[in-house]
């Protein structure tokens, strides 16, 4: 049976106006997106008052109980710099943009491959439209942020020169897992932050926005994801641990809810696609062999869980513990991997290509690929001890 606004979107007539609409997200009420979002303070002061209690990022206290991620970055938080503050805020808002897109009853037709490939079902990379029109709500947000020089993204060949004065280079994987939107099932936006290099300022822009992101992961100042799921949720590390905050849809706001995420040390579950399990090497057929059977270093039989969707995969990864992998050269360094392990390492885990810590590699491309592997510190040890754990056969798959 259709819903009504299946069966609505289906005239003719109005699938035009709201593919207009949807091009330019403009679905939403525009009071969602406004700011500043500061709700009336339980003491009556306005803006609510954060008291850092011991400097550490994990020690916060608020006079009504809740920080928002603009509280948490700000003088009386963590306190980073201005700029930053204000990057974030440009970033945290194009975010909600896309927790909106994606749960919009309008997005099905984004969701889909368009042109001749798409129909024979032949390009599973080809971008489409939901990951297009996120790319361009980031870009719109760092351009009106004033603090971006150069924005890399997974949707586009070469990255954007956004402007000479801009203190930061984000890359970013706007949409990641939009193969699965039309199921509903969770994707994620993966950013992160560095200094725009001053020295290389006097060269040619194409120059400068290709050497500017190709900076190494140890490098990065912040990263985050966001996991549009049951709940939106911002991961977040600026260095020193690393922060949840959940989206409060009564207000807008990203509140804190974990201080300091830490990944448990071992875990009992494994994420891997492995129905290739036959175009795997023999270190990592072993490896899930052995832990499946609770033959491993932890006595204990591993379950499997696998979204196909990274942000989330990594998110229960960090809850739980555990490993979560993609074994072939599929995940890109530049816009994943390195955000990504960022946020592992400052919850206490490791990020690693089977065989060097992810963030010790020094980009040579922007859309590099290379084999992932995120989780905890035991786990990863004990995959690593099997040597031969990289998918050296990657043939494509169709699905
Ligand atoms: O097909 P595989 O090898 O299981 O890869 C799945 C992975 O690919 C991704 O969908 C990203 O790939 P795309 O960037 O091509 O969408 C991840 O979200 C997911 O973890």
């Amino acid at each position: 049976m259709q819903s009504a606004s299946t069966t609505l979107y289906q005239l003719p007539s109005l699938r035009g106006k709201f593919q207009t609409l949807l091009s330019k997200a403009q679905l939403f009420p525009v009071s969602y997106f406004c700011r500043p979002r500061t709700r009336p303070s339980v003491s009556g002061s306005g803006m609510r008052s954060v008291i850092a209690l011991s400097g550490s990022s994990s020690s916060y206290a608020v006079d009504d109980g809740f920080v928002t991620l603009i509280e948490y970055v700000g003088k009386r938080g963590i306190n980073v710099e201005d700029g930053l503050v204000v990057l974030l805020d440009h970033i945290q808002y194009a975010c909600k943009r896309i927790a909106t897109l994606v749960a919009s009853p309008f997005n099905s037709s984004l969701g889909k491959q368009e042109g001749i490939g798409a129909a024979a079902g032949s390009d599973r990379d080809a971008p489409k439209p939901l990951d297009i029109v996120s790319n361009e709500i980031i870009l719109s947000s760092l351009q009106k942020s004033g603090k971006v020089a150069v924005m890399a993204s997974e949707e586009n060949d070469a990255p954007i020169w956004i402007s000479d004065d801009g203190p930061y280079v984000v890359v970013t994987d706007p949409l990641d897992g939009s193969r699965n939107i039309d199921a509903s099932i969770p994707t994620g936006t993966i950013f992160g932050i560095y200094k725009r290099l001053e020295e290389l300022d006097d060269l040619p822009t194409e120059e400068k926005a290709m050497l500017n992101s190709l900076q190494s992961g140890s490098r990065l100042v912040a990263a985050g994801y966001v996991l549009y799921s049951s709940a939106t949720i911002l991961c977040t590390t600026f260095g020193s641990g690393s922060q949840t905050f959940t989206l409060d849809h009564s207000t807008g706001d990203f509140i804190l809810t974990n201080p300091s995420i830490e990944i448990p040390r071992r875990g009992q579950i494994y994420s891997v696609n492995d129905a290739r399990y036959f175009d795997w090497p023999e270190g990592l057929r072993r490896y899930i062999d052995t832990i499946r059977q609770g033959k491993g270093k932890y006595p204990k039989k591993y379950s499997a869980r696998y979204i196909c969707s990274l942000v989330a995969d990594l998110h229960r990864t960090l809850m739980y513990g555990g490993v979560a992998m993609n074994p072939r050269d599929h995940l890109r360094l530049v816009y994943e991997a390195n955000p990504l392990s960022f946020i592992v390492e400052q919850a206490g885990g490791r990020g690693s290509d089977g065989k060097n810590r992810i963030l010790s590699l020094q980009p040579v491309k922007l859309h590099q690929r290379l084999p992932l592997f995120l989780g905890s510190l035991e786990d990863m040890e004990e995959l690593e001890s099997y040597d031969d754990v990289q998918q050296r056969v990657n043939p494509g798959y169709e699905v």
